[in-house]
Protein backbone atom coordinates (compact mmCIF):
# COMPACT_ATOMS: atom_id res chain seq x y z
CA UNK A 1 0.00 0.00 0.00
CA UNK A 2 1.08 3.39 -0.79
CA UNK A 3 -1.83 5.51 0.28
CA UNK A 4 -0.54 9.35 0.01
CA UNK A 5 -1.50 10.31 3.21
CA UNK A 6 -1.43 13.98 4.97
CA UNK A 7 -1.17 14.32 8.67
CA UNK A 8 -2.22 17.05 10.73
CA UNK A 9 -0.29 17.64 13.77
CA UNK A 10 -2.27 20.14 16.05
CA UNK A 11 -1.96 19.63 20.15
CA UNK A 12 0.15 16.21 19.41
CA UNK A 13 3.57 17.90 18.28
CA UNK A 14 5.71 14.73 18.83
CA UNK A 15 6.71 11.20 17.12
CA UNK A 16 5.81 9.07 20.17
CA UNK A 17 2.64 7.42 20.34
CA UNK A 18 1.05 9.65 17.81
CA UNK A 19 -1.80 7.41 16.66
CA UNK A 20 -2.51 9.23 13.24
CA UNK A 21 1.29 9.07 12.38
CA UNK A 22 1.56 5.78 13.46
CA UNK A 23 -0.98 4.36 11.49
CA UNK A 24 0.13 6.56 8.44
CA UNK A 25 3.25 5.64 8.52
CA UNK A 26 2.08 1.85 8.03
CA UNK A 27 -0.28 2.44 5.11
CA UNK A 28 1.93 4.69 2.69
CA UNK A 29 3.46 7.59 2.25
CA UNK A 30 3.64 11.08 4.71
CA UNK A 31 2.92 14.79 4.74
CA UNK A 32 3.33 16.04 8.33
CA UNK A 33 1.52 19.49 7.99
CA UNK A 34 1.02 22.26 10.71
CA UNK A 35 -1.72 25.24 10.45
CA UNK A 36 -1.61 28.00 12.09
CA UNK A 37 -5.03 29.88 11.92
CA UNK A 38 -4.88 33.45 13.85
CA UNK A 39 -8.38 33.17 14.71
CA UNK A 40 -8.35 30.63 16.57
CA UNK A 41 -4.78 29.67 18.02
CA UNK A 42 -3.10 32.12 19.91
CA UNK A 43 -0.42 35.08 19.10
CA UNK A 44 1.70 36.54 21.45
CA UNK A 45 0.99 34.74 24.52
CA UNK A 46 3.60 32.46 26.54
CA UNK A 47 1.72 29.32 25.12
CA UNK A 48 2.69 30.57 21.69
CA UNK A 49 6.20 31.01 22.53
CA UNK A 50 6.40 27.33 23.40
CA UNK A 51 4.11 26.64 19.93
CA UNK A 52 6.98 28.06 18.19
CA UNK A 53 9.88 26.44 19.81
CA UNK A 54 7.86 22.83 20.14
CA UNK A 55 7.25 23.33 16.18
CA UNK A 56 11.28 24.01 15.61
CA UNK A 57 11.94 21.09 17.46
CA UNK A 58 9.65 19.03 15.82
CA UNK A 59 11.40 19.38 12.36
CA UNK A 60 14.83 18.91 13.29
CA UNK A 61 13.33 15.45 14.70
CA UNK A 62 12.16 14.98 11.54
CA UNK A 63 14.72 15.51 9.26
CA UNK A 64 16.23 12.08 10.58
CA UNK A 65 13.35 11.09 8.17
CA UNK A 66 14.12 14.00 5.80
CA UNK A 67 10.86 15.05 6.01
CA UNK A 68 9.95 18.67 6.20
CA UNK A 69 6.91 19.91 8.29
CA UNK A 70 4.81 22.03 5.91
CA UNK A 71 3.89 25.24 7.72
CA UNK A 72 0.90 26.77 6.74
CA UNK A 73 -1.26 29.74 7.90
CA UNK A 74 -5.07 30.32 7.26
CA UNK A 75 -8.66 29.41 7.59
CA UNK A 76 -8.10 25.19 8.69
CA UNK A 77 -10.32 23.55 6.30
CA UNK A 78 -9.76 25.45 2.90
CA UNK A 79 -6.40 24.94 4.04
CA UNK A 80 -5.87 21.60 4.32
CA UNK A 81 -8.75 20.79 1.62
CA UNK A 82 -6.10 22.58 -0.88
CA UNK A 83 -3.43 21.39 -0.02
CA UNK A 84 -5.05 17.47 -0.20
CA UNK A 85 -6.35 18.72 -4.24
CA UNK A 86 -2.69 20.12 -5.02
CA UNK A 87 -0.92 17.45 -3.72
CA UNK A 88 -3.76 14.51 -5.08
CA UNK A 89 -3.41 13.11 -1.40
CA UNK A 90 -5.26 10.09 -0.77
CA UNK A 91 -6.44 10.60 3.10
CA UNK A 92 -5.81 12.94 5.79
CA UNK A 93 -5.46 11.72 9.06
CA UNK A 94 -5.43 13.37 12.32
CA UNK A 95 -5.97 12.79 16.33
CA UNK A 96 -9.29 14.15 18.20
CA UNK A 97 -9.24 17.24 20.02
CA UNK A 98 -11.65 18.12 22.82
CA UNK A 99 -12.72 21.91 22.93
CA UNK A 100 -16.35 22.43 21.40
CA UNK A 101 -14.78 24.31 18.52
CA UNK A 102 -12.10 22.02 17.71
CA UNK A 103 -14.40 19.16 17.37
CA UNK A 104 -16.88 21.19 15.24
CA UNK A 105 -13.56 22.60 12.75
CA UNK A 106 -12.75 18.53 12.39
CA UNK A 107 -16.43 17.73 11.72
CA UNK A 108 -16.71 19.89 8.60
CA UNK A 109 -13.39 19.23 7.47
CA UNK A 110 -14.13 15.37 7.64
CA UNK A 111 -17.43 16.23 5.35
CA UNK A 112 -15.72 18.58 3.04
CA UNK A 113 -12.91 16.14 2.24
CA UNK A 114 -15.52 13.09 2.12
CA UNK A 115 -17.39 15.45 -0.44
CA UNK A 116 -13.96 15.40 -2.08
CA UNK A 117 -13.14 11.57 -2.38
CA UNK A 118 -10.00 11.63 0.13
CA UNK A 119 -10.12 9.14 3.01
CA UNK A 120 -10.37 10.94 6.58
CA UNK A 121 -9.36 8.77 10.04
CA UNK A 122 -9.69 9.98 13.12
CA UNK A 123 -7.53 8.81 16.07
CA UNK A 124 -8.79 9.35 19.78
CA UNK A 125 -6.69 12.16 21.16
CA UNK A 126 -4.52 12.76 24.44
CA UNK A 127 -6.90 11.21 26.99
CA UNK A 128 -5.74 8.35 29.07
CA UNK A 129 -9.76 6.88 29.05
CA UNK A 130 -12.34 7.12 26.01
CA UNK A 131 -14.30 9.16 28.12
CA UNK A 132 -17.62 9.19 26.13
CA UNK A 133 -18.43 5.53 27.91
CA UNK A 134 -17.68 6.68 31.44
CA UNK A 135 -20.96 7.74 32.94
CA UNK A 136 -22.58 6.86 36.48
CA UNK A 137 -25.08 4.23 37.02
CA UNK A 138 -28.03 6.45 35.69
CA UNK A 139 -26.10 6.48 32.40
CA UNK A 140 -25.44 10.31 33.12
CA UNK A 141 -21.88 12.31 33.83
CA UNK A 142 -20.61 11.53 37.03
CA UNK A 143 -20.54 14.90 38.75
CA UNK A 144 -18.64 13.93 41.91
CA UNK A 145 -14.23 13.98 41.65
CA UNK A 146 -13.55 10.29 43.36
CA UNK A 147 -16.63 8.57 41.50
CA UNK A 148 -15.15 9.40 38.18
CA UNK A 149 -11.55 8.70 39.74
CA UNK A 150 -12.89 5.16 40.90
CA UNK A 151 -14.49 4.56 38.03
CA UNK A 152 -11.67 5.38 35.60
CA UNK A 153 -9.57 2.71 37.55
CA UNK A 154 -11.64 0.20 36.06
CA UNK A 155 -11.11 1.10 32.43
CA UNK A 156 -8.03 -0.22 30.69
CA UNK A 157 -5.29 2.64 29.33
CA UNK A 158 -3.56 1.65 25.73
CA UNK A 159 -0.84 0.85 25.69
CA UNK A 160 1.47 4.15 23.50
CA UNK A 161 2.37 3.46 20.33
CA UNK A 162 6.09 4.37 20.49
CA UNK A 163 7.27 5.93 17.95
CA UNK A 164 7.13 4.61 13.98
CA UNK A 165 10.40 3.18 12.30
CA UNK A 166 9.48 3.51 8.52
CA UNK A 167 8.21 7.17 7.82
CA UNK A 168 8.43 7.65 4.76
CA UNK A 169 7.90 11.31 2.80
CA UNK A 170 5.53 11.97 -0.65
CA UNK A 171 7.53 11.57 -3.63
CA UNK A 172 6.90 15.69 -4.35
CA UNK A 173 8.46 18.43 -2.74
CA UNK A 174 5.14 20.57 -1.01
CA UNK A 175 6.24 24.28 -0.74
CA UNK A 176 6.01 25.46 2.89
CA UNK A 177 6.08 28.67 4.74
CA UNK A 178 9.34 29.45 7.46
CA UNK A 179 8.76 29.19 10.91
CA UNK A 180 8.52 32.92 11.56
CA UNK A 181 5.74 33.88 8.77
CA UNK A 182 3.47 32.25 11.12
CA UNK A 183 4.11 35.23 13.47
CA UNK A 184 3.87 33.52 16.47
CA UNK A 185 5.53 35.37 18.42
CA UNK A 186 5.75 39.46 18.65
CA UNK A 187 8.09 41.39 21.08
CA UNK A 188 10.41 39.60 23.63
CA UNK A 189 8.44 39.40 27.04
CA UNK A 190 9.00 35.84 26.61
CA UNK A 191 12.26 35.34 26.07
CA UNK A 192 13.39 34.61 29.65
CA UNK A 193 11.69 31.68 29.60
CA UNK A 194 14.60 29.83 27.83
CA UNK A 195 16.18 30.06 31.65
CA UNK A 196 13.53 28.23 33.03
CA UNK A 197 11.97 25.99 30.32
CA UNK A 198 13.52 23.78 26.88
CA UNK A 199 10.35 23.54 24.96
CA UNK A 200 9.75 20.43 22.39
CA UNK A 201 10.22 16.56 22.63
CA UNK A 202 13.73 16.89 23.95
CA UNK A 203 12.51 19.35 26.55
CA UNK A 204 9.71 17.08 27.80
CA UNK A 205 11.82 13.36 28.14
CA UNK A 206 14.61 15.45 29.97
CA UNK A 207 12.06 17.25 32.46
CA UNK A 208 10.38 14.09 32.31
CA UNK A 209 13.48 12.02 33.69
CA UNK A 210 14.34 14.37 35.99
CA UNK A 211 11.45 14.49 37.90
CA UNK A 212 11.06 10.55 37.94
CA UNK A 213 15.07 10.88 39.47
CA UNK A 214 13.95 13.34 41.56
CA UNK A 215 10.38 14.10 42.53
CA UNK A 216 8.23 11.30 41.72
CA UNK A 217 9.06 8.98 45.16
CA UNK A 218 8.38 12.21 47.18
CA UNK A 219 5.46 13.29 45.33
CA UNK A 220 2.86 13.22 47.33
CA UNK A 221 4.44 14.40 50.49
CA UNK A 222 5.87 17.30 49.26
CA UNK A 223 3.72 18.54 46.01
CA UNK A 224 2.06 21.21 47.95
CA UNK A 225 5.09 23.18 48.80
CA UNK A 226 5.59 25.43 46.03
CA UNK A 227 9.86 26.14 47.28
CA UNK A 228 9.96 22.10 47.23
CA UNK A 229 10.89 21.11 42.79
CA UNK A 230 8.82 17.56 43.59
CA UNK A 231 6.14 18.50 40.82
CA UNK A 232 6.75 16.91 37.21
CA UNK A 233 6.38 20.66 35.67
CA UNK A 234 4.86 18.03 32.51
CA UNK A 235 1.96 20.55 32.16
CA UNK A 236 3.28 23.31 29.72
CA UNK A 237 4.35 19.76 27.39
CA UNK A 238 1.34 18.11 27.72
CA UNK A 239 -0.56 21.35 26.91
CA UNK A 240 0.67 21.07 23.44
CA UNK A 241 1.70 16.90 23.43
CA UNK A 242 5.46 17.02 22.84
CA UNK A 243 5.09 13.90 25.20
CA UNK A 244 2.20 11.49 25.54
CA UNK A 245 -0.21 11.15 28.87
CA UNK A 246 -0.65 7.08 27.90
CA UNK A 247 3.80 7.18 28.16
CA UNK A 248 3.38 8.54 31.66
CA UNK A 249 0.93 6.49 32.70
CA UNK A 250 2.46 3.49 31.73
CA UNK A 251 6.09 4.30 32.74
CA UNK A 252 4.38 4.75 36.50
CA UNK A 253 3.29 1.52 36.11
CA UNK A 254 5.88 -0.15 35.22
CA UNK A 255 7.57 1.31 38.34
CA UNK A 256 5.19 0.29 40.29
CA UNK A 257 5.33 -3.45 39.72
CA UNK A 258 9.25 -2.81 39.82
CA UNK A 259 9.49 -1.39 42.80
CA UNK A 260 7.14 -3.67 44.97
CA UNK A 261 7.17 -0.79 47.54
CA UNK A 262 4.24 0.51 49.00
CA UNK A 263 5.52 3.80 50.15
CA UNK A 264 7.29 4.08 46.47
CA UNK A 265 3.27 3.04 45.19
CA UNK A 266 1.48 5.52 47.49
CA UNK A 267 3.40 8.38 45.92
CA UNK A 268 3.55 7.22 42.46
CA UNK A 269 -0.22 6.77 43.00
CA UNK A 270 -0.71 10.15 44.25
CA UNK A 271 1.09 11.59 40.81
CA UNK A 272 -1.83 9.28 39.10
CA UNK A 273 -4.83 10.94 40.61
CA UNK A 274 -3.44 14.01 39.23
CA UNK A 275 -3.51 13.01 35.50
CA UNK A 276 -7.04 11.84 36.30
CA UNK A 277 -8.07 15.05 37.29
CA UNK A 278 -6.62 15.63 34.29
CA UNK A 279 -9.31 13.82 32.71
CA UNK A 280 -12.00 14.88 34.93
CA UNK A 281 -11.46 18.41 33.52
CA UNK A 282 -11.42 16.77 29.52
CA UNK A 283 -14.89 15.18 30.58
CA UNK A 284 -16.15 18.69 31.70
CA UNK A 285 -15.73 20.12 28.48
CA UNK A 286 -17.11 17.01 26.76
CA UNK A 287 -20.46 17.25 29.01
CA UNK A 288 -20.57 20.73 29.27
CA UNK A 289 -19.43 22.52 26.22
CA UNK A 290 -19.94 26.01 27.89
CA UNK A 291 -17.27 25.14 30.62
CA UNK A 292 -14.88 27.45 29.77
CA UNK A 293 -16.89 30.34 29.43
CA UNK A 294 -19.88 30.51 31.86
CA UNK A 295 -20.49 29.14 35.68
CA UNK A 296 -22.01 25.56 35.69
CA UNK A 297 -23.79 26.24 38.72
CA UNK A 298 -26.81 28.34 37.18
CA UNK A 299 -27.20 30.56 40.46
CA UNK A 300 -23.93 32.39 40.10
CA UNK A 301 -25.18 34.09 36.87
CA UNK A 302 -26.80 36.89 39.67
CA UNK A 303 -23.38 36.78 41.43
CA UNK A 304 -22.82 40.63 41.75
CA UNK A 305 -18.63 40.97 40.56
CA UNK A 306 -17.49 44.25 40.94
CA UNK A 307 -14.95 44.32 38.00
CA UNK A 308 -12.72 47.08 38.93
CA UNK A 309 -9.56 47.75 36.44
CA UNK A 310 -6.86 48.87 39.31
CA UNK A 311 -8.15 45.68 41.57
CA UNK A 312 -7.31 43.53 38.24
CA UNK A 313 -4.45 45.24 37.26
CA UNK A 314 -2.42 45.26 40.88
CA UNK A 315 -3.47 41.15 40.78
CA UNK A 316 -2.03 40.41 37.45
CA UNK A 317 1.43 42.44 38.04
CA UNK A 318 2.09 41.15 42.02
CA UNK A 319 1.22 44.40 43.84
CA UNK A 320 -1.73 43.37 46.40
CA UNK A 321 0.55 43.17 49.30
CA UNK A 322 -0.64 40.04 50.06
CA UNK A 323 3.67 38.19 49.68
CA UNK A 324 2.32 35.03 48.67
CA UNK A 325 -0.51 36.18 45.92
CA UNK A 326 2.46 38.65 45.00
CA UNK A 327 5.34 35.66 44.55
CA UNK A 328 2.44 33.52 42.83
CA UNK A 329 1.90 36.29 40.04
CA UNK A 330 5.21 37.77 39.65
CA UNK A 331 6.64 33.65 39.36
CA UNK A 332 3.84 33.39 36.14
CA UNK A 333 5.04 36.41 34.93
CA UNK A 334 8.61 35.88 34.77
CA UNK A 335 8.64 31.42 33.82
CA UNK A 336 4.68 31.31 32.26
CA UNK A 337 4.34 28.80 35.26
CA UNK A 338 2.44 29.00 38.93
CA UNK A 339 2.56 25.72 41.49
CA UNK A 340 -0.30 24.52 41.69
CA UNK A 341 -0.94 25.48 45.49
CA UNK A 342 -0.22 29.36 44.75
CA UNK A 343 -3.16 28.65 41.56
CA UNK A 344 -5.55 27.95 44.02
CA UNK A 345 -4.42 30.90 46.41
CA UNK A 346 -4.27 33.52 43.73
CA UNK A 347 -7.69 32.53 41.89
CA UNK A 348 -9.17 32.56 45.34
CA UNK A 349 -7.93 36.01 46.06
CA UNK A 350 -8.70 37.75 42.88
CA UNK A 351 -12.52 36.05 43.04
CA UNK A 352 -13.05 36.23 46.34
CA UNK A 353 -11.30 39.03 48.15
CA UNK A 354 -11.31 40.99 44.91
CA UNK A 355 -14.65 40.03 43.66
CA UNK A 356 -13.56 39.96 40.41
CA UNK A 357 -15.16 37.92 37.58
CA UNK A 358 -13.31 34.32 37.19
CA UNK A 359 -13.43 34.80 33.54
CA UNK A 360 -10.94 37.37 33.77
CA UNK A 361 -8.50 35.18 36.13
CA UNK A 362 -9.10 32.67 33.06
CA UNK A 363 -8.37 35.51 30.49
CA UNK A 364 -5.19 36.14 32.14
CA UNK A 365 -4.10 32.68 32.40
CA UNK A 366 -4.98 32.21 28.82
CA UNK A 367 -2.40 34.59 27.91
CA UNK A 368 0.67 34.04 30.52
CA UNK A 369 0.43 30.22 31.04
CA UNK A 370 2.65 28.13 28.91
CA UNK A 371 0.75 25.16 30.38
CA UNK A 372 -2.25 27.03 29.10
CA UNK A 373 -5.46 24.14 28.61
CA UNK A 374 -9.09 25.39 28.44
CA UNK A 375 -10.22 22.61 30.32
CA UNK A 376 -7.89 22.49 33.11
CA UNK A 377 -7.52 26.28 33.20
CA UNK A 378 -12.01 26.35 33.32
CA UNK A 379 -11.58 23.31 35.67
CA UNK A 380 -9.42 25.31 38.09
CA UNK A 381 -11.33 28.86 38.31
CA UNK A 382 -14.53 26.94 38.43
CA UNK A 383 -13.59 25.15 41.50
CA UNK A 384 -11.77 27.85 43.22
CA UNK A 385 -14.64 29.95 42.88
CA UNK A 386 -17.39 27.40 43.67
CA UNK A 387 -19.01 27.63 40.29
CA UNK A 388 -18.24 24.18 39.52
CA UNK A 389 -19.23 20.57 40.12
CA UNK A 390 -17.62 19.20 42.39
CA UNK A 391 -15.85 22.38 43.57
CA UNK A 392 -14.85 23.62 46.77
CA UNK A 393 -17.63 25.49 48.30
CA UNK A 394 -17.56 29.54 47.95
CA UNK A 395 -17.52 30.19 51.91
CA UNK A 396 -14.52 28.31 51.85
CA UNK A 397 -12.30 31.62 51.48
CA UNK A 398 -8.48 30.61 51.72
CA UNK A 399 -6.51 33.27 54.27
CA UNK A 400 -3.80 33.76 51.99
CA UNK A 401 -1.34 34.71 55.01
CA UNK A 402 -1.90 31.60 56.29
CA UNK A 403 -1.78 30.09 53.18
CA UNK A 404 1.94 30.89 53.00
CA UNK A 405 2.69 30.26 56.77
CA UNK A 406 1.48 26.88 55.99
CA UNK A 407 2.86 25.62 52.51
CA UNK A 408 5.37 28.26 52.69
CA UNK A 409 6.68 28.31 56.34
CA UNK A 410 10.51 29.79 56.15
CA UNK A 411 9.25 32.07 53.45
CA UNK A 412 11.78 30.91 50.58
CA UNK A 413 9.33 30.55 47.84
CA UNK A 414 8.35 34.59 48.78
CA UNK A 415 11.47 35.54 48.95
CA UNK A 416 12.51 34.27 45.86
CA UNK A 417 10.04 36.24 43.58
CA UNK A 418 9.60 38.98 45.76
CA UNK A 419 13.46 40.11 46.47
CA UNK A 420 12.02 43.13 48.01
CA UNK A 421 11.12 41.18 51.13
CA UNK A 422 14.10 39.15 51.31
CA UNK A 423 15.37 41.03 54.33
CA UNK A 424 11.94 40.02 56.26
CA UNK A 425 12.53 37.53 59.44
CA UNK A 426 10.09 34.76 58.12
CA UNK A 427 7.67 35.28 61.15
CA UNK A 428 6.57 38.86 59.49
CA UNK A 429 7.00 37.42 56.11
CA UNK A 430 3.35 36.42 55.07
CA UNK A 431 2.18 39.54 56.80
CA UNK A 432 4.54 42.53 56.59
CA UNK A 433 2.16 45.00 57.50
CA UNK A 434 2.16 43.08 61.14
CA UNK A 435 5.96 43.82 61.60
CA UNK A 436 7.24 46.05 63.85
CA UNK A 437 8.55 49.69 62.67
CA UNK A 438 12.32 49.01 63.74
CA UNK A 439 11.87 45.24 62.35
CA UNK A 440 10.67 46.94 58.74
CA UNK A 441 13.58 49.73 58.86
CA UNK A 442 15.81 46.66 59.51
CA UNK A 443 14.53 44.46 56.64
CA UNK A 444 14.68 48.00 54.27
CA UNK A 445 11.13 47.94 53.77
CA UNK A 446 8.77 51.05 53.78
CA UNK A 447 5.13 49.59 53.36
CA UNK A 448 3.13 51.78 50.67
CA UNK A 449 6.62 52.43 48.92
CA UNK A 450 9.00 49.40 48.47
CA UNK A 451 6.01 47.12 48.69
CA UNK A 452 2.17 47.93 48.98
CA UNK A 453 0.42 47.35 51.86
CA UNK A 454 -2.91 45.10 51.49
CA UNK A 455 -4.98 46.52 49.34
CA UNK A 456 -8.12 45.03 51.10
CA UNK A 457 -8.18 43.80 54.73
CA UNK A 458 -8.29 40.05 54.61
CA UNK A 459 -11.29 40.00 57.39
CA UNK A 460 -13.64 43.11 55.22
CA UNK A 461 -13.01 40.96 52.57
CA UNK A 462 -14.08 37.78 53.19
CA UNK A 463 -17.32 39.28 55.12
CA UNK A 464 -17.76 41.15 52.19
CA UNK A 465 -17.54 38.27 49.89
CA UNK A 466 -19.86 35.82 51.94
CA UNK A 467 -22.86 38.75 52.07
CA UNK A 468 -22.84 38.14 48.02
CA UNK A 469 -22.39 34.78 48.27
CA UNK A 470 -25.61 34.65 50.74
CA UNK A 471 -27.49 36.71 48.22
CA UNK A 472 -27.40 34.46 45.39
CA UNK A 473 -28.31 31.69 47.44
CA UNK A 474 -31.71 32.65 48.09
CA UNK A 475 -32.02 34.00 44.22
C1 LIG B 1 -6.96 28.52 38.73
C2 LIG B 1 -6.22 27.34 38.13
C3 LIG B 1 -5.89 27.34 36.79
C4 LIG B 1 -5.21 26.26 36.22
N1 LIG B 1 -4.91 26.29 34.88
C5 LIG B 1 -4.27 25.25 34.31
C6 LIG B 1 -3.95 25.27 32.92
O1 LIG B 1 -4.27 26.19 32.18
N2 LIG B 1 -3.27 24.20 32.43
C7 LIG B 1 -2.92 23.13 33.20
O2 LIG B 1 -2.31 22.18 32.68
N3 LIG B 1 -3.26 23.07 34.49
C8 LIG B 1 -3.90 24.10 35.08
N4 LIG B 1 -4.21 24.05 36.42
C9 LIG B 1 -3.98 22.79 37.17
C10 LIG B 1 -2.61 22.66 37.87
O3 LIG B 1 -2.31 23.82 38.58
C11 LIG B 1 -1.48 22.39 36.88
O4 LIG B 1 -1.83 21.31 36.04
C12 LIG B 1 -0.19 22.02 37.61
O5 LIG B 1 0.18 23.04 38.49
C13 LIG B 1 0.89 21.81 36.57
O6 LIG B 1 2.13 21.57 37.17
P1 LIG B 1 2.80 20.14 37.08
O7 LIG B 1 2.81 19.66 35.68
O8 LIG B 1 4.10 20.23 37.78
O9 LIG B 1 1.79 19.28 37.94
P2 LIG B 1 1.97 17.89 38.70
O10 LIG B 1 1.58 18.12 40.10
O11 LIG B 1 3.29 17.29 38.46
O12 LIG B 1 0.82 16.99 38.05
C14 LIG B 1 1.03 16.25 36.84
C15 LIG B 1 -0.02 16.57 35.81
O13 LIG B 1 -1.31 16.26 36.35
C16 LIG B 1 -2.27 17.20 35.84
N5 LIG B 1 -2.79 17.98 36.96
C17 LIG B 1 -2.20 18.26 38.14
N6 LIG B 1 -3.01 19.00 38.92
C18 LIG B 1 -4.13 19.19 38.21
C19 LIG B 1 -5.35 19.88 38.46
N7 LIG B 1 -5.58 20.50 39.61
N8 LIG B 1 -6.28 19.91 37.49
C20 LIG B 1 -6.09 19.27 36.32
N9 LIG B 1 -4.97 18.59 36.03
C21 LIG B 1 -3.99 18.56 36.96
C22 LIG B 1 -1.52 18.12 34.90
O14 LIG B 1 -1.65 17.62 33.59
C23 LIG B 1 -0.08 18.02 35.41
O15 LIG B 1 0.87 18.35 34.43
C24 LIG B 1 -4.88 25.14 37.02
C25 LIG B 1 -5.20 25.15 38.39
C26 LIG B 1 -5.85 26.24 38.94
C27 LIG B 1 -6.18 26.22 40.40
Amino acid sequence: MNKKIIVLFRNDLRLDDHPALWHAAKSGVILPVYIHNEQFSMCNTAQSYWTYYSLQNLQTTLDDYDMQLILRKGEVISEVLQLALDTEADAVYFNERFLPTERNEDEQLTNILQANNIEVKAFYGDALFNLANIQNQQNKPYAIFTSFYKRCLQEPVRKPLGQPTNIRAFPTKVSSLALEQLQLLHGNWYDKFHHYWNPGIDGAMEQWELFVEQGLFDYQDKRDYPAKETISKMSPFLAVGNISIRFLWATCQELIEDKDNTIFSQQIESFLRQLIWREFSIYQLLNYPTFSTDSLRSNFQHFEWEPHSTRLEAWKTGQTGYPLVDAGMRELWETGYMHNRVRMVVASFLVKHLLQPWQDGYAWFGHTLVDFNAANNAMGWQWVSGTGIDSAPYFRIFNPSLQGEKFDADGAYIKKWVPELALLPAKYIHAPQTAPTAILEQARITLGDTYPLPIVDHKTARARALERYNAIKKA
